[in-house]
């Protein structure tokens, strides 16, 4: 018997470059994601799919209707987004605030007074501000929960040129997460928000998966994330700077709101392939990927010294999970080892046997289960489990992996973790980054022609289980994977 508390929150998450564009007037052409997918010469080489967010699944127009679905679904919470570039497409650096460096140069404080959002309003688009008002309120008209998440990957192409940062270098161009205005930029963009919505919003969150942003930007160019400049060095000042500007937005909400605010971080489970190497994963675990949170929870971490401006900055942790990453020792080395985890085969196998989404991602729902426990005992923090999805067009395996998953954290909250919800990724289909519309996450189908919506066989056991709280008996099978490949 699978029977979550009375309180539990189902629902999914969305985020604006993904979901909002569709129908006329809803592009927003100025953000460096939408260079980076329009230019030429990263589609001519595959890098990213040469699909056009405004093609996507127009959320900006639809909202009720997709309202509506999740209502139907059972829903009770939507974990949603706010574009940058929307609110801000001219640039921010001439508005005044209060800002304190430390002898180092770190910036340990910005404060963002009345006056200074009185400036913001006055190069702020406004009626895109009141176009976010009413989707926001259109599903808290409901009774329902939204929790608002400020950034989530596009930038300002006045604050970051993917393309001339890449040909020119981050020293000759509007260089993001690179450049140290960027932290006191967002604590601006971070205070207006609060500021202006704060009355719509349950929880709030900083920003989604910091660390895909620098690992992705500046240390896989194969990736097809921007700008796709190979750099360690500049993986770690983009990881420092967003350390700071998660800590400066806590500290402008907090001057606006008496909300929880967290942050969404991309976690997976490093996973020890043999006994004999546990220690070393757990090594791992506590340098690469708790690192971020550590340095805003207690205010240091493996790499990064102790400083009290970090410190205390996380009241709930978002927590995004698709698959683990398998270690295993070789010649001596222990490493991630390839056609685990994100590196099945597309649409196949992984080498342990679990079948793989349509992305190639290893269906592994005892990794959610250990990372739980473990980030309970580490941080002893409200989580949420803001993304868990696979990409499946053909609707073979969600069913399975929303049961499998959704034991895994009824497990972990059985051993004490403190799960408040579980956001699916996502409620219908919408575009995939560097993948465009090849890869479907939706418990949804969208037709990007007509904008249909089409309810996939998933999304029914989805309602069943939110509706009632629980995974009837008669559902449970669906996380037995002989069931499933017979
Ligand atoms: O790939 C599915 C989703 C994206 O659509 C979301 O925008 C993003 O938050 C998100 N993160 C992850 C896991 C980490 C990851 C990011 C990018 C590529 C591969 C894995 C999966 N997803």
């Amino acid at each position: 018997m699978y029977k979550f508390p009375k309180d539990f929150l189902f629902g999914y998450s969305w985020s604006g470059f993904q979901f909002e564009m569709g129908l006329p007037g809803s592009e927003v052409p100025n953000s460096d994601w939408w260079v980076w997918v329009h230019d030429i010469e990263n589609i001519a080489v595959g890098l990213v799919s040469g699909d056009l967010p405004e093609n996507g699944p127009a959320y900006w127009d639809l909202y009720k209707k997709d309202h509506d679905i999740a209502e139907s679904l059972g829903m009770d919470a939507i974990r949603g987004g706010i574009e940058w570039t929307r609110l801000f497409p001219r640039p921010t650096f001439d508005v005044k605030a209060h800002v304190e460096r430390d002898e180092k140069g770190n910036v340990v404080s910005v404060e963002v007074p009345e006056s200074s959002i009185r400036e913001l309003e006055k190069i702020a688009d406004m009626k895109a501000l009141e176009h976010y008002r009413e989707i926001y309120a259109d599903w808290k008209g409901r009774g329902k929960t939204f929790i608002l998440n400020l950034y989530h990957w596009p930038l300002p192409l006045w604050l970051h040129d993917p393309l001339k940062v890449r040909k020119l270098g981050p020293d000759r161009a509007p260089a993001g997460w690179l450049d140290d205005r960027s932290v006191v930029e967002f604590a601006k963009f971070a205070a207006f928000v609060a500021y202006h919505l704060d009355d719509l919003v349950d929880g709030w969150s900083t920003m989604n998966e910091p660390n895909v942003v620098y690992q992705n930007g500046y240390t896989r160019p194969a990736g097809g994330f921007p700008p796709g400049y190979l750099s360690f060095e500049a993986e770690r000042k983009a990881k420092m700077n967003l350390i700071q500007a998660h800590a400066r937005a806590y500290d402008a909400i907090k001057e606006y709101s008496d909300k929880e605010v967290g942050i969404i971080y991309a976690y997976t489970w490093p996973d020890p392939l043999r006994e004999d190497i546990e220690d070393e994963v757990r090594a791992i675990r506590e340098r690469e990927l708790y690192s971020f949170v550590d340095a805003v929870h207690f205010g240091k971490a493996a790499d990064i010294e102790e400083r009290e401006d970090l410190k205390g900055r996380v009241d709930w942790l978002g927590v995004n999970y698709y698959s683990r990453i398998a270690f295993d020792r070789v010649n001596g080395h222990v490493l991630p080892m390839p056609g685990y985890g994100f590196s099945g085969e597309r649409g196949g196998h992984a080498r342990s046997g679990r079948p793989c989404s349509d992305f190639g991602w290893e269906i592994y729902p005892e990794g959610l289960e250990k990372l739980l426990r473990d980030l309970a005992k580490r941080y002893n923090l409200p989580m949420m489990i803001t993304e868990n999805g696979i990409a499946d067009a053909a609707d073979r395996y969600r069913s399975h992996y929303l049961v499998s998953h959704l034991k895994a954290v009824y497990e972990a909250m059985k051993e004490g973790a403190d799960v408040r919800g579980y956001l699916h990724w996502s409620l219908t289909d919408n575009y995939e980054w560097a993948q465009g519309f090849r890869m479907r996450f939706g418990l949804v189908y969208v037709d990007m022609e007509t904008k249909k919506r089409y309810l996939r066989p998933s999304a029914l056991v989805f309602r069943e289980i939110a509706t009632g709280k629980e995974i009837p008996e008669e559902l449970e099978h669906l996380s037995n994977l002989d069931f499933l490949v017979g």
